[in-house]
């Protein structure tokens, strides 16, 4: 580095002689040039006033901010000067070789602050190439660092607490190697909205509001124009079919059967063919019935079957939307195998918690299929220049309901944006469009009209049929329930309602899709009992030693996860009933046991994630951020401890088992007063049995002089759940950790139990909580107050910050 590099003038004055030099002297010589172009062209010169009285169109300077005169001189010295990445070198050169007119290979946003500049700046062939060259640079730097300054001192604090895969960096001018100034996000721009400037464009942005208007009526009223049903939509069973006769490439066909996709599932029976044939499409199919496959196999077959053979230097060309990062990888593992075959085309992850730079590496060097997480992506589309998505053809948004419910609706539209301005550039914004989802969301509509044409829907059952399938299997709640909604109070019979698609969620009517080899049942628990009766049901399970048997607890915090994991096992397994080898008392749960949820770090998370798929026994700890889309092989049992938010998100637990025709079981623990829950769920199709609970607690060890006492007729006298509840609460009451964790569960409990929705409030109210009771659960002697911070979501918070701080220096 030389010292002069580091000697830049970072001077918040403009030159004084520059600043006292009056406006027309300033501008005289452009625009003597100006208007000698303009006569050139016939153009009338422009008029004194005009040309004197107009203020200099320089952008404020920002303090700190090297001034364009100092750029220049600087560069004209021959150092460096760093681009800022929203203009990449190609782009440059690009820009540079087209002539004058020509729609340019960058984003509108570069675009407009080239053109900004081309009708400020002298043209290239008159003046010298480097002054221009810095000047065209430190502009865009002003006027970025400008806007930037002013979005920092508008942006709240809570930015910092977004949505785990969000990028934050302060746009501070930091120094880096040799001396080069950089604004790490200077380019964060985002293009305003343009008013409608003529007559012509405001008719046509009318009709196109028009046309959606029409389009969301035709979601929200389930008139599809094409509509495939699927039934049975799960295994494999009932249809000779291969891959090769629903139209996919024989090389694929056969390379799918190597890799043990035998036959088609019957989703993929219905979707290959309309997406092989490039249709949009929405799908709707239950948890487990190979959607996955359902996309890939389409997007594999055209993109391997491009002429010329794509590259990955023209960077990507099919994206697959999903909401967490976990479900990234098991895609990303899919997408692999079908890749294997095919060595010209790579794929990609990217999603939050990985590093960016390794991520931007990656893609700089091309990537031909890329599976992102929203906030992730929408980060590198907005920072990294070097990603081309010009040629887009595909784009998968898959588990679309999570993508909803997890709020990423307005990442999805800015993403889309992009997409569409830099397919624009290429002149073609033509893109097949796949939505996937194993229930139905009433704004599904709303992302599929972001860019679907006219999608076939496969799967969106009609009501008759729904109806048919309801009576055929005994259903005879939901079917009544069913029924009112056709009646809808008018003497119109069921003629009005053919070929109609509910797409009102799954709560309103019989759309719950669960594997009907599932066995479901609920077992009412009192608060006082909740914590043993997890350690019973969960012996329950694993009651045969050695067995293979994978049991997944769904609980409604990451708080209760970490207090009941260390409770089981805890770290190392040193919990209290974790056992003592060394006294030959063996472990509670004869198994090994993982949590997982979105307060981890990302390495915990992909370990468990790893580890229990690959386990042939085990149990798993989980917040809802397991409950979609991930398929852990071969589990067996599904347990949720703290009910779902809403009947929809049950289904998507359950659905972790029982998948591709496999056996599987399935438990709800309710409290007394949550049965009405119950009626929800079995209004939705849903058939649950209830199971006792002394029978469970059963389970429980006993000591040998328990054994020979009385038989419990009791839940409340069971001795082996006395004892149980016994050790874990001298546990929390000796060990500040784990009382900590204690008071953290059970404070974000009851919080997470305010937060179910209004239509279940009178179920699930915190005025029917028992305080003391549920404190006793969390093996708390009283309940602590509600005042306090989790431990769990600081060390979060604190891990977020410090990997977003701005990196100086
Ligand atoms: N044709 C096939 N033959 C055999 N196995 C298949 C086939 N298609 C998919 N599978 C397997 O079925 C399992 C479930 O598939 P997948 O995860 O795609 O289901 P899904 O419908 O996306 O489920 P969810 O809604 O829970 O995300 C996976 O283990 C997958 O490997």
């Amino acid at each position: 580095m030389t010292s002069e590099g580091l000697k830049l003038n970072f001077s918040t004055e403009e030159p004084a002689a520059s600043a006292a030099r009056p406006e027309a002297k300033r501008e005289s010589r452009w625009d003597r040039r100006k208007d000698r172009k303009r006569q050139k062209l016939g153009h009338p010169a422009r008029s004194q006033t005009q040309k004197y009285t107009q203020p200099a169109r320089r952008p404020a300077h920002t303090p700190g901010v090297p001034s364009t005169a100092a750029l220049a001189a600087h560069r004209l010295k021959g150092y460096a000067l760093d681009l800022p990445d929203a203009v990449s070198p190609e782009a440059q050169v690009a820009a540079k070789h087209q002539p004058p007119g020509a729609t340019r290979n960058l984003s509108g946003l570069q675009q407009d602050s080239l053109q900004e500049h081309d009708r400020q700046a002298p043209s290239p062939a008159d003046s010298d190439d480097d002054i221009l060259t810095a000047i065209r640079l430190s502009k865009q730097r002003d006027a970025a660092a400008t806007e930037a300054a002013e979005r920092n001192a508008s942006r709240p604090a809570a930015a910092y607490e977004a949505s785990d895969s969000d990028a934050y960096e302060a746009d501070v001018p930091r120094s880096g190697r040799n001396g080069v100034i950089t604004f790490p996000n200077a380019h964060k721009q985002r293009k305003p909205q343009k008013p409608a400037k003529h007559k012509d464009q405001a008719a046509q942005q009318a009709l196109k509001r028009a046309k959606q208007g029409q389009q969301r009526a035709r979601w929200t009223t389930g008139e599809f124009t094409h509509h495939i049903d699927v039934t049975p939509a799960s295994g494999t069973d009932d249809v000779q079919a291969s891959f090769e006769g629903l139209g996919l490439a024989a090389s694929l066909a056969a390379h799918l059967e190597n890799i043990n996709f035998s036959a088609p599932t019957a989703i993929q029976r219905a979707a290959i063919p309309v997406l092989v044939s490039g249709r949009d499409a929405t799908v709707k199919a239950p948890t487990g019935s190979g959607k996955t496959l359902a996309y890939l196999a389409p997007m594999v077959h055209d993109l391997m079957s491009q002429q010329p053979r794509l590259s990955r230097g023209e960077g990507t060309h099919a994206l697959v939307l999903v909401p967490t990062r976990e479900l990234c990888l098991q895609v990303f593992d899919v997408l692999a195998l079908l890749l294997r075959r095919y060595h010209w085309l790579v794929g990609s992850v990217i999603h939050g918690g990985e590093s960016r730079s390794n991520e931007k590496a990656r893609l700089r060097r091309g990537v031909t299929v890329l599976v992102a997480t929203p906030g992730r992506l929408l980060d590198h589309l907005e920072n990294t220049a070097s990603f081309r998505a010009h040629a887009l053809k595909w784009a998968v948004l898959d588990e679309a309901d999570r993508l909803l419910d997890l709020g990423f609706e307005q990442k999805i539209k800015s993403i889309f944006e992009r997409l569409d301005e830099r397919s624009a550039q290429l002149g073609d914004t033509r893109r097949q469009t796949v939505l996937l989802s194993a229930t139905l969301h009433d704004r599904l509509g709303e992302l599929a009209m972001l860019s679907m044409h006219d999608p076939v829907a496969i799967g969106f059952r009609d009501s008759k049929s729904a109806a048919k399938d309801l009576q055929a299997n005994g259903h005879s709640k939901a079917l009544e329930q069913m029924q009112q909604q056709a009646s809808g109070g008018s003497d119109d019979d069921s003629s009005d309602h053919e070929g109609q698609l509910h797409i009102d969620g799954v709560e309103g009517g019989p759309h719950s899709d669960i594997p009907s080899q599932l066995r479901q049942s609920y077992i009412e628990v009192p608060a006082r009992q909740r914590l043993v009766a997890l350690a019973a049901m969960l012996r329950r399970c694993l009651r045969v030693p050695g067995r293979p048997c994978k049991v997944v607890v769904f609980m409604s915090s990451c708080d209760c996860v970490e207090f009941h994991h260390a409770l089981l096992c805890g770290e190392g397994g040193s919990g209290p009933l974790a056992g003592d080898a060394d006294m030959g008392e063996p472990p509670l749960l004869d198994a090994p046991l993982w949590k997982l949820h979105g307060n981890l770090t990302q390495d915990v998370r992909t370990r468990a994630f790893v580890d229990f798929g690959r386990c042939k026994r085990g149990v798993l700890i989980c917040t809802d951020v397991a409950a979609r889309g991930l398929d852990f092989p071969a589990v067996t049992h599904i347990l949720q401890f703290d009910p779902p938010g809403e009947p929809s998100e049950y289904v998507h637990r359950v659905g972790r088992t029982a998948r591709m025709g496999r056996a599987g079981e399935a438990f709800l623990f309710l409290l007394p007063s949550e049965a009405e829950f119950v009626g929800a769920l079995e209004a939705t199709g849903t058939v649950m049995h209830q199971l006792q609970l002394l029978p469970i607690l059963g389970d429980l060890p006993l000591s040998p002089q328990q054994h020979s006492g009385k038989r419990a007729h009791s839940i409340e006298n069971h001795p082996g759940a006395h004892t149980i509840q016994q050790t874990c609460m001298d546990a929390v009451s000796h060990d500040a950790a784990l009382n900590q964790l204690a008071s953290d569960a059970f404070r974000s409990y009851v919080r997470a139990y305010s937060t179910h929705p209004a239509s279940l409030r009178h179920i699930f109210h915190t005025k029917r909580l028992h305080l003391g009771h549920t404190a006793h659960s969390f093996a708390l002697r009283e309940a602590p107050s509600m005042l306090g911070k989790s431990n769990t979501k600081n060390l979060a918070r604190q891990r977020k910050l410090a990997q977003h701080k701005p990196r100086r220096k």
